[in-house]
């Protein structure tokens, strides 16, 4: 259900106005307002939607012969597949041959009635037929369930190996951009056990078995109740309260198109905010140390209060408002009509009181029968409509790995000669200016600087004002918006983005720790290396992680933050570790998302680790890298670990070009052989430290200030 909402908002082109009045009607549901849109008349046409949906499936068809292509690429699976179908649709038939000996009955009642006697040698051929029948179906059951699970378990891994290559190859602005986002998403299975492959395959195979088994089934009661009396009859009427419940049936909400909620009412906006407050653990410090529960608790009250029934998520104020509409027309008239067989039943038993016990069993055989052909009739329905999903969603998932790049690639090897990055690389901005993805704001503007081979440039400036821009410009995570950057004088967009990443290394601002081991954190600088435990024991040193990874229970194989969460139940209260991790008691905790407690380093160390992970690509390991990008690499460190990495950094530099983004002068801007001013996305001052002091601007006013902190 939820898989198909999400689907159905997708398909949709184009937007969607809430104030737009003559397409879109407006109602209050509690303390939400509810805007749905009125599509054209054509759309509201039985079937008129289905058929367009149908087409779809039909222009869909190719990827669904894909997907069946690559089924039969993953080991043996057409074999359990084939086995699996095979089962499945046997099954369906059962309950026809089930019904069929059901009518054999209805002749030993008849024969009773005419000879006053019982046919115990067919009696008894009925008994054992519908037990064999019962013992068979438990035993397709039991294969189809066996066959299901490694089919599922191959496919699922088949298909996670796809969306994994799909989200891997993204670059920074297309994983950024809502679309792909989306996108993304619906190449996923709404349920983590599945996959949209095996989604397909099942509900496919469904779709033939129920219309198999109703096929089979109605054409088994006809031939039994031919020569019944009253049999038609009662089951014309059995079955069109079973049509008429179907074409009755209220669509779910969420089915009924383009709709949209929104709730505007401040006081519960406000109680939910409170709830918020006194739920998440990362406002308990401000709630002690500031002492203000007690009026949480009364603001609380007051806004559950003034609210009153009202108070309620979007759903339940949908259920609450849709319970007071149960009572129509349709739905008394759904009531009656199952009543209308016994009714005729007693009223043609009074007329012909002999037929009475051939007439019993023949409205039990169709009273049975209705009810597994109604639910058959309304499942047929449902997967059928689910079936055009899953075949969009399996084009969804071929689409997702042909989302394209918003960096193109370049062409052009880089570099010509691998020697020549020993000697560095040279980097030059003309006239570069650049606004982010989706906002209208330069970060930066008009932008030009040339740093020659080896040479070691420092950005200063004030937040926001566009250091760490230039240094993912640099990257290419982005390109400019207008101008161009040059490496070694050749356009930074004709090269090979492979080589050109290669030939640097970059520590962010922002760096990440992957949840993997701080071994693997700091590997992942270097992949061609990252199993080599001496390059990777040199870099944390030279990070300056060595002596507290060495600490750590599980050295280097300490996972930051466990992807895995253990699972367990009911311990004791006294259990505060298991597995030798600290267990996490509280459900509300674990509801807010913070289950996973990490071994609690300090933002220092994190940023130890980080280094190191630049340091194992850029120094320890031969990968001919010749330039180096650091964003604010000591934010976090101590002075006297800064300027232990400053001495580590210069005497490593060897010929590299480094470029630095700092807020802090003196240990690097006095060794700089230009240093850039940044203030609101612009280059003011540029030069070396004496320059610049001469210069008498900005950067010696702050350069001042800083000195003058330190004087007594
Ligand atoms: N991903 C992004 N999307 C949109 N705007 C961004 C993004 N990253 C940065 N900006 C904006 O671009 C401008 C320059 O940001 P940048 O991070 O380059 O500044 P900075 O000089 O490095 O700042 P700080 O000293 O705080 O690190 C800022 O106005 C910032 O808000």
């Amino acid at each position: 259900m939820h898989k198909r909402r999400r689907q159905r908002l997708s398909d949709r082109k184009g937007t969607f106005d809430p104030a737009d009045a003559e397409h879109v009607k407006h109602t209050r549901v509690g303390v939400w307002d509810l805007y749905e849109e009125v599509g054209p008349v054509a759309a509201k046409l039985p079937g008129a939607s289905s058929y367009e949906r149908w087409v779809q499936v039909k222009n869909d068809l190719p990827y669904v012969w894909r997907m069946l292509k690559d089924l039969g690429s993953i080991g043996d699976c057409w074999l359990l597949l084939a086995g699996y179908l095979a089962v499945e649709w046997t099954a369906s038939l059962l309950p026809a041959v089930a019904l069929w000996y059901t009518g054999q009955l209805l002749e030993v009642v008849q024969f009773a009635m005419d000879h006053r006697a019982v046919d115990l040698g067919l009696l008894l051929k009925v008994a054992a037929a519908k037990l064999a029948c019962s013992i068979f179906q438990r035993i397709l059951d039991h294969a189809k369930q066996r066959l299901s699970i490694p089919l599922n378990a191959r496919i699922k891994r088949h298909y996670s190996v796809h969306v994994f290559n799909a989200m891997a190859r993204l670059d920074v602005p297309t994983f950024d951009d809502d679309a792909v986002q989306r996108q993304l998403e619906h190449s996923l299975p709404a349920n983590s056990r599945s996959s949209i492959a095996w989604d397909m395959v099942v509900r496919t195979s469904k779709l033939i078995s129920i219309s198999l088994q109703l096929v089979s089934q109605v054409s088994v009661l006809t031939h039994v109740l031919r020569g019944q009396h009253d049999g038609p009859l009662l089951a014309a009427l059995s079955f069109g309260h079973t049509i008429f419940r179907w074409a009755t049936k209220r669509r779910p909400f969420m089915d009924l198109g383009v709709w949209a909620a929104t709730t505007s009412d401040p006081d519960y906006i406000k109680l939910e905010g409170l709830k918020r407050v006194v739920g998440d653990g990362a406002h308990r410090k401000e709630i002690v140390a500031g002492g203000i529960w007690q009026f949480l608790l009364a603001e609380y009250q007051q806004r559950a209060y003034i609210l009153g029934d009202k108070a309620g998520s979007f759903f339940e104020a949908v259920t609450a408002s849709r319970s007071q509409e149960s009572l129509t027309v349709v739905a008394l008239v759904q009531e009656i009509l199952p009543e209308l067989p016994y009714i005729v039943f007693t009223l043609r038993a009074v007329q012909y009181p002999a037929s009475i016990p051939a007439s019993i069993a023949s409205l039990n055989l169709i009273t049975q029968t209705t009810g597994s052909f109604t639910r058959a009739l309304f499942s047929l329905f449902d997967e059928s409509g689910s079936l055009a999903d899953d075949v969009a969603s399996v084009r969804r998932l071929y689409d997702v790995v042909t989302i394209k790049n918003r960096v193109r690639d370049g062409a052009q090897p880089y570099p010509q000669n691998q020697q020549s990055l020993a000697q560095g690389i040279t980097v030059e901005f003309r006239n570069v200016s650049f606004r982010y993805p989706g906002t209208d704001s330069w970060a930066l503007k008009d932008v030009s600087f040339r740093l020659l081979p080896g040479q070691l440039c420092v950005i200063v400036g004030v937040n926001g004002s566009g250091k760490s821009t230039i240094l993912k410009l640099i990257a290419r995570l982005y390109d400019p918006t207008e101008g161009q950057i040059l490496i070694d004088d050749q356009d930074i967009s004709i090269l090979r983005l492979e080589d050109l990443r290669r030939a640097m290394a970059v520590l962010f601002q922002d760096f990440t720790h992957f949840p993997l081991s701080i071994g693997d954190n700091i590997g992942l600088g270097d992949p061609q290396h990252a199993a080599d435990e001496d390059k990777i024991r040199e870099a944390a040193r030279l990070g300056g992680a060595e002596e507290f990874v060495d600490r750590l229970p599980d050295g280097f194989d300490t996972y930051v933050e466990r992807p895995v969460k253990d699972f367990y139940s009911a311990l004791p209260e006294g259990t505060s570790t298991l597995f030798g991790r600290p267990v996490d008691h509280g459900r509300l905790r674990r509801m807010g998302g913070m289950s996973s407690r990490s071994t609690g380093l300090s933002g220092g160390q994190m940023q130890r680790i980080a280094l190191s992970r630049t340091f194992m690509r850029s120094i320890v390991s031969e990968s001919g890298v010749g330039l180096l990008l650091f964003d604010e690499p000591s934010a976090s460190l101590d002075p006297s670990a800064e300027h232990d990495l400053f001495e580590r950094l210069r005497d490593l530099k060897g010929n590299k070009t480094m470029i630095f983004s700092s807020h802090r002068f003196g240990n690097l801007t006095r060794h700089a052989n230009l240093i850039l001013y940044m203030d609101n996305s612009r280059i003011i001052e540029e030069g070396t430290h004496e320059q610049l002091l001469k210069h008498a601007g900005e950067y010696a006013r702050i350069w001042g200030l800083q000195a003058q902190a330190f004087l007594p």
